[in-house]
């Protein structure tokens, strides 16, 4: 992906002059995109993603897929239907070599199906990628019998020694650092000899949208699962064996890269449209209707998209972030700026996330004049008058639109890196000038 040098250096926020008023198109879901492709990849016949996320964690996840063995095909639809992948599946194999950059997604979803490839698949990625939770992940592929080198951390780089077959069954694991550990384990569960039965043992469970999400999608191509809600135990998911279809799936816009859009709205009092909002789904950026409404702003869905309005009024929150962690930053920028303070909480696992997010948030609103604090599982925000300086981002995507946000409201913010972006949204800085017409 070509970035542009520019926005590697320092990036002049915008600030806005009035209320926005703009239709923003935001791209495709990086966590619909990822399971997608990784479902297609391990199905018996191909299958097509229609509007997928390109940016550096989706094209990694093709590309590592690609290394396995996998045909993807890109084109572009007619008639505006937009770009699609075709994805053709065929014996995993090995010997490959896998960058998961700083993707959770690629880093936890793709060491269960090397154990499926014939060979031996090494993973390596970003220093910080050596950082972030992989031991629940490893230690339930190796009780379920996959053999994998690794420098005894449990965690990058390492080699899964693919045997092409996986054996499976039930398995016991604490997945309180990363709800990915769970997703990884029930999307190659099919192709497990027995399945998969994962129980989770460890205290409280985050993100459990993004597992729903996992379930749904893995129904929808025709795997059987056991889910706590559909009756069974408690925090047991169980996957029967069985060959997975290939579908025709349309990617959903990623609502978490909805929010500093929808945000701008709010703190401008003004207005943003985002088409395509769907009626129902399993993306915790959802939650941003329910969560904004409460801080100031109005929502109403229609069949178009979702219209965001700010009253002009900003407030702040008492929150339990623990099932959108991924929201903490947009939602601290926004705190900041309130007229009252906030606590968010449930989100101590942030601090293992692209960067530690409760240490960063605090140290770039303070360095701004801001009034945050860290609490054991989150943050407390006192808003205070900010000034401009420099917003750094420890590339991480969502700090780089949470200064943005902040950028809109306090002149003179300038963001480190905004290129980090890219992660997820590597249009960010061009959706963000279009939506503010500068
Ligand atoms: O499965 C997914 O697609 C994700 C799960 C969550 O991870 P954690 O449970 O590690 O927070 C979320 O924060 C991340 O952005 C995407
Ligand atoms: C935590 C995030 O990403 P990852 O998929 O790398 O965990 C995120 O996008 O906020």
């Amino acid at each position: 992906m070509t970035v542009n040098p520019a926005h590697t250096i320092l990036w002049p926020a915008p600030h806005a002059s009035g209320a926005v008023d703009a239709t923003v198109h935001v791209p495709g879901s990086k966590s619909v995109t990822n399971r997608a492709l990784v479902l297609a990849a391990l199905a018996s016949e191909p299958g097509w993603l229609r509007r997928p996320l390109r940016s550096r964690d989706t094209l990694l996840m093709a590309d590592a897929l690609r290394a396995m063995g996998v045909e993807i095909e890109e084109g572009v639809g007619p008639d505006g239907t937009g770009e699609f992948w075709r994805v053709i599946p065929a014996g995993l194999r090995g010997p490959a070599t896998v960058d998961v950059g700083n993707a959770g997604t690629v880093m936890r979803f793709l060491p269960p199906v090397a154990t499926l490839a014939d060979g031996a698949i090494r993973f390596d990625g970003d220093p910080r990628a050596y950082e972030r939770p992989l031991h629940g992940v490893l230690d339930a592929l190796r009780a379920l019998g996959a053999r994998i080198d690794d420098d005894g951390r449990g965690a990058l780089p390492l080699t899964v020694q693919g045997g092409g077959a996986l054996e499976g069954g039930p398995v016991e694991i604490d997945a309180s650092s990363s709800s990915q550990f769970v997703s990884a384990l029930l999307l190659s569960g099919p192709r497990f000899n027995q399945g998969v039965e994962v129980r989770h043992t460890g205290s409280a469970l985050p993100s459990m949208p993004h597992i729903r999400m996992t379930v749904d999608m893995l129904r929808s191509v025709g795997a059987q699962v056991d889910t706590p809600e559909s009756g069974g135990e408690p925090n047991v998911w169980r996957v029967t064996p069985g060959a997975l279809l290939g579908r025709d799936l349309t990617v959903e816009p990623d609502l978490s890269n909805a929010q500093p859009f929808l945000a701008a709205a709010l703190v401008t009092g003004g207005k943003v449209v985002v088409p395509d909002w769907p009626s129902r789904t399993t993306q915790p950026g959802d939650r941003l209707r329910e969560i904004f409404t409460e801080m100031g702003g109005s929502c109403e869905l229609t069949d178009y998209g979702l219209v965001f309005t700010g009253s002009g009024a900003v407030h702040g929150i008492d929150v339990d972030l623990s099932e959108v962690g991924e929201l903490t930053p947009g939602i601290a920028a926004v705190a900041a700026l309130a007229d009252s303070p906030s606590t968010l909480r449930g989100v101590a696992h942030l601090r293992l996330h692209e960067t530690d997010r409760l240490a960063a948030l605090t140290k770039e609103i303070n360095e701004l004049g801001g009034d945050v604090t860290e609490t054991a599982d989150g943050l407390h925000i006192r808003p205070r008058p900010l000034h401009g300086g420099t917003f750094h981002t420890y590339e991480d995507h969502r700090m780089a639109t949470a200064g943005a946000v902040i950028g809109l409201a306090v002149e003179g913010v300038r963001i480190e890196n905004v290129a980090t972006t890219a992660k997820t949204l590597p249009e960010f800085p061009d959706l963000w000038t279009g939506m503010l017409g500068v």
